[in-house]
């Protein structure tokens, strides 16, 4: 279904590349199906052209005919401007897509021609590697099929989750932002390692496989982080100690804390850049 789908990126930065990697690594959507521009930044297009095969075009001469998926991947107070930029230039049957956090299928819906298909999307960096948790929630107009082929084209990223729109702030809380926390935790682990005299590189690698070991097993096994807590821990052992410091410093608190934290900003962002709507 993808091979024959022309899919444009407005914006060229990280989540963009991640995407693009995670797309070209399956071989189900060719290279030079994809198009990538940028508001500013031609050397950043060059990059992505020389490493992925990707076609790259000024915005002002994007084939927007040819284009069935079109991506919004710049950062959220950006939409406002872009939207109104292509409103008039799009196709009725083409789909755009955002990434864009905090950005709600009514706001884009308001600021397109009616019945304008979008879908809101959130995917992790994972994408890169093809290890993203992504959420999509359909718009008021999405068609069936283009659904569907916009939930293949996500799952060439990783998994992907269709969930009611209303779950899209926590969800960004937990995955779209939850590689950062893990990145945190497991430098602080590197650090650890590197104090008491461990090599670097080796400290580094040992944080990243017992991060990794622990999510496979989750993946794998069908047993609750729980039991799976229960199997490694032995009476007045270290576990047990290791657990205990990290209630004392309440680590289940931070993890809560981060993720709401993020969840509120999903919303702040929709309120805020909502706030600028001018009724046409
Ligand atoms: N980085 C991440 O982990 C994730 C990011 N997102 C969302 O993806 C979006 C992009 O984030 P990043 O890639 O991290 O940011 P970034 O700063 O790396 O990239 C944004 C790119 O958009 C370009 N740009 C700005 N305005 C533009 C416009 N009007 N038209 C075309 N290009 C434009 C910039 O030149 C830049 O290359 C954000 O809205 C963010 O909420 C969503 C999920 C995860
Ligand atoms: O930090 C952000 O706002 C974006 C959205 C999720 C991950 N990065």
């Amino acid at each position: 279904m993808l091979k024959q789908k022309t899919i444009a990126f407005l914006g060229a930065g990280n989540m963009a590349e991640a995407m693009i990697s995670g797309m070209i690594q399956t071989e189900k959507v060719p290279a030079n199906q994809i198009i990538v521009t940028n508001k500013c930044n031609y050397d950043r297009l060059n990059i992505l052209e020389d490493k992925y095969g990707v076609r790259t075009a000024p915005i002002t001469e994007l084939p927007y005919k040819e284009i069935d998926f079109l991506i919004l991947a710049m950062k959220p107070k950006g939409a406002e401007e872009t939207l109104s930029t292509i409103k008039d230039l799009l196709p009725s049957n083409q789909v755009v897509i955002s990434v864009l956090a905090g950005i709600t299928t009514s706001f884009m819906e308001e600021r397109l021609n009616t019945g304008q298909e979008v879908i809101r999307v959130m995917p992790n960096t994972s994408s890169m590697i093809q290890e993203s948790a992504t959420a999509m929630s359909l718009g008021t107009y999405t068609n069936e099929d283009n659904a569907d082929a916009v939930n293949e084209l996500l799952e060439c990223m990783g998994e992907v989750y269709v969930i009611e729109e209303d779950q899209m702030d926590i969800f960004t809380g937990i995955a779209g932002s939850g590689p950062a926390y893990f990145y945190y935790l497991m430098e602080q682990m590197e650090n650890v390692g590197k104090v008491s005299g461990m090599n670097d590189k080796m400290a580094r690698k040992i944080a990243a496989q017992t991060v990794y070991g622990a999510a496979k097993m989750i993946m794998e096994k069908e047993e609750a982080p729980a039991e799976l807590i229960d199997n490694i821990v032995s009476p007045n052992g270290t576990t047990a100690a290791g657990l205990d410091a990290l209630k004392k410093h309440n680590g289940g608190e931070a993890i809560t804390q981060a993720i709401n934290n993020a969840a509120k900003r999903s919303k702040e962002i929709s309120k805020e850049l909502d706030g600028v709507l001018v009724p046409s």
